[in-house]
Order: structure tokens, then C-alpha cells, then sequence
């Protein structure tokens, strides 16, 4: 690892103040995942920024799934002669170079001409998932094209028809995807302020859900209360490829999935945007951990933005992380570029944080590791 202050890139040069400080300017690159955001919110329109920062009401769970990372402190071990530790992970859908997957955000255009395609090549490049959003802007079939080598799942908000629920699984199916991750925290759109205000309802000109194509058309997507566990049992007859449920906060709930063929849970607020003051996922996941008791993988998204978080959402049980703002700034600031570096900083932050936590691998982490700490 470089150390800030040991090497500069091009343009920087280092001063020192009057009271002795030395400061280095921020640098021309992004060198944090979190330092993605300010490019990309300088390159997107705001009604776009807005759509992809925000979330639902007074966004007390957008700032909360961050903050909640902060309050869990890490406890390393020592002396365990653990060597370059491996950062790989076996899922449902297939195994993943990194614990770190690409959760399903829509509309990737707004962010770069070439969308999810570019999405797609940066997770390709980093051996990691990509989950597919139904909402994606270019079709999931295109996506797989762009990138070949991409581990691609598929996001489906489950539609109230079902004989096209059932389209939407064979193209996915044809497309390739290994597995469908189906959000369940939708029964309505969330409540978005900083939408209204803007007017954001639709997309520009020339771009639209491609998955949603059906006859000369474009559908839209219907998030209906109506859906309930017998839909997805109708899913689990309608395929085999496996199924995750994404937005499972209850432990209540985790316990009824077990009976309905699931082979994972996907913990998550979806970001603070559905329901607003739903506890952090992090603070969601150790209930739900011990609620399905080993029975199938538990993965968690939601204010993953450092190596550090990562580890400590695994220590506390989770199979993999998924992360989707960060991949949007990449994404904005720098296309196919952008969301690379995202990924390959996440990486080596895991990579660092594993070394210094004494693991050989994911593996070695246990909740002994984690102390809530009273910031
Ligand atoms: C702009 C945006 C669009 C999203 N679109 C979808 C979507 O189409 N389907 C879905 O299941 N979740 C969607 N999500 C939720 C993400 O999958 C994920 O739960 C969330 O972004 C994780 O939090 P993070 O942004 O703090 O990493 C979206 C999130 C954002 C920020
Ligand atoms: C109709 C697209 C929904 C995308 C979504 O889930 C989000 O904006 O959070």
C-alpha cells in the first residue's frame, strides 16, 4: 500500500502552513471510494445526483447504514502467521474474486453513455458479481454481450402479472444471470423529497428499462403490496436458477424464507430509499444471522465504503457485501475507469484490513472481532 504523503501524483505539491502543518491538496484522482462521490456529483446533473444520493424521507437510514459502520470497531489478532490473505468467496451464483459484489442500482445511462455495459467490464475486470438491476437501461442480454466474462445475477421486482414476471426470468435466464435476487422491500415506491422536488419522474429522451420491453412498448415497473410469499413460491416452480431475497429486515422474516426454497438473503434498507428510519443493515444483520442459523448465505448491503466495513459486516456473519452508490461515482466520474478503480480500492482495502486482522482469508473472522464502540 502507498502511504498518503509518501508519493504524489502529478500536479500535487505538497506546502506547509504558517502554523507548520503540512497539507497535501486534494488529489486530481479519487483515492478513496468515498472521494468518488464530490467528481461524480460534479459531473451529473442535479436532479440525477439527487435521484442516485438520496433516499426516503428525512434519510435517517441513508445516514444511519454509514454511520452504524462507524460505531463497530474492529479488534485484530495477532501473531497468527497468516500470510497474503485470499479474498475470494464461493455464493450461490458461482464463486467471486472479492467479497464485494455490485448491488442492482437503475439507470446507469444517466451516469455514462455506456451504462450497465461498463458496469458490467468493471466487475468483470474485478472477478465480481454484478446484480443486474431490472431497471437497468440498456437489456440484461446487451449487458452480457458487453462483457462476456462478467458473473452476472438478476434483480426482479416481482410483477403482479406473472406470465410477465416469467418473461423477465427467461431473458435473464438467456442472458446467462447465475442467479435472481429478488427485492421484497417494495411493496410501493419510497417516499423521495429530493425526487419530488426536481420533478424526476422520467427518464430522458432515447433511454428506458430496456428489460421491460414487450411488444412495441416499454412497461412500467408495478411495485404492488400485493405481492406476498405465494409469488414466490411461483418463482421457485418457474426456475431453477437460484433464488435470493433482497431487503429482508425482520428475523421474522428470514425464518419464512427458509420454507419457501431460497438459497439466500441479501440484508438491506435498499439504501434508505424505500422505508425511512428502518434500523442500519449492519445492525440488521446479526438478528437475521441467527435467525437462519448457517441454513443458507447471509449477504448484507447498505454504507459500505471502506475495507474496514467490509470486514466487519463479514465478521458479523455476512457471506458478502454488496455496495451501489460507490459504483455510481465511479461510474460517474470516470465510466468503465471509475467503477474499476472503485472496485480494485475496495479490494485492496480488504486485502490490507484481512493482513492486519491477522486472517488467511474471510474465514478467519469472527464476531470476537467486533466491539460496539459508544462514538
Ligand atoms: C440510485 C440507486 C438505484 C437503485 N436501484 C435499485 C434497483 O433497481 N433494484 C434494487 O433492488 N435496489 C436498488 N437500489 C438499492 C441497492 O441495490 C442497494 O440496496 C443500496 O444502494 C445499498 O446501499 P449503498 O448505496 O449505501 O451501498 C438502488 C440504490 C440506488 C442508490
Ligand atoms: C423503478 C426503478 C426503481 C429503482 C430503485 O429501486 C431505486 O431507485 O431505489
Amino acid at each position: 500500500m502507498t502511504g498518503v504523503g509518501t508519493t504524489r501524483m502529478a500536479g500535487e505539491s505538497p506546502h506547509v502552513t504558517d502554523t507548520g502543518t503540512r497539507v497535501i491538496p486534494a488529489p486530481a484522482v479519487p483515492w478513496t471510494p468515498r472521494e468518488f462521490e464530490a467528481a461524480a456529483r460534479a459531473r451529473l446533473a442535479p436532479e440525477h445526483y439527487d435521484y442516485f444520493a438520496g433516499g426516503a424521507g428525512d434519510e435517517v437510514t441513508v445516514r444511519a447504514n454509514e454511520a452504524a459502520f462507524g460505531r463497530l470497531s474492529l479488534v485484530p489478532r495477532v501473531l497468527r502467521g497468516a500470510g497474503r490473505p485470499r479474498t475470494d468467496v464461493t455464493l450461490p451464483g458461482g464463486r467471486a474474486a472479492m467479497p464485494v459484489l455490485v448491488a442492482p442500482t437503475a439507470f446507469h445511462r444517466l451516469a455514462d453513455p455506456e451504462g450497465e455495459r461498463a458496469t458490467a467490464r468493471a466487475a468483470a475486470a474485478a472477478g465480481t458479481v454484478m446484480i443486474v438491476s431490472m431497471a437497468s437501461t440498456v437489456a440484461v442480454g446487451e449487458v452480457a454481450a458487453a462483457a462476456p466474462e462478467a458473473t452476472l445475477w438478476f434483480q426482479l421486482y416481482v410483477q403482479p402479472d406473472m406470465a410477465f414476471t416469467e418473461t423477465l426470468v427467461r431473458r435473464a435466464e438467456a442472458a446467462g444471470c447465475r442467479a435472481l435476487v429478488v427485492t421484497v422491500d417494495s411493496p410501493a415506491r419510497g417516499l423521495r423529497d429530493r425526487e419530488r422536488r426536481h420533478g424526476f419522474w422520467d427518464l430522458p429522451e432515447g433511454m428506458a428499462c430496456e428489460n421491460l420491453r414487450d411488444g412495441g412498448r416499454v412497461r412500467p415497473i408495478v411495485m404492488s403490496p400485493e405481492i406476498s410469499w405465494e409469488h414466490i413460491d411461483l418463482l421457485r416452480e418457474m426456475t431453477t436458477l437460484p433464488i435470493i431475497l433482497k431487503g429482508v429486515a425482520h428475523p421474522a422474516d428470514a425464518r419464512l424464507a427458509l420454507g419457501h426454497g431460497v438459497s439466500g438473503l441479501l440484508v438491506s434498507n435498499h439504501g434508505g430509499r424505500q422505508l425511512d428510519t428502518v434500523p442500519a443493515a449492519v445492525d440488521l444483520l446479526p438478528e437475521i444471522v441467527a435467525a437462519v442459523g448457517g441454513a443458507v448465505p447471509v449477504l448484507m448491503d447498505g454504507g459500505v465504503r471502506r475495507g474496514t466495513d467490509v470486514l466487519k459486516a463479514m465478521a458479523l456473519g455476512a457471506g458478502a457485501v454488496a455496495v451501489g452508490r460507490p459504483v455510481i461515482w465511479g461510474l460517474a466520474a470516470d465510466g468503465e475507469r471509475g467503477v474499476t478503480r472503485v472496485l480494485d480500492l475496495l479490494r485492496s482495502e480488504v486485502e490490507q484490513a484481512l493482513t492486519l486482522c491477522g486472517c488467511a482469508s474471510v474465514h478467519d473472522l469472527d464476531p470476537g472481532m467486533v466491539r460496539r464502540s459508544c462514538r
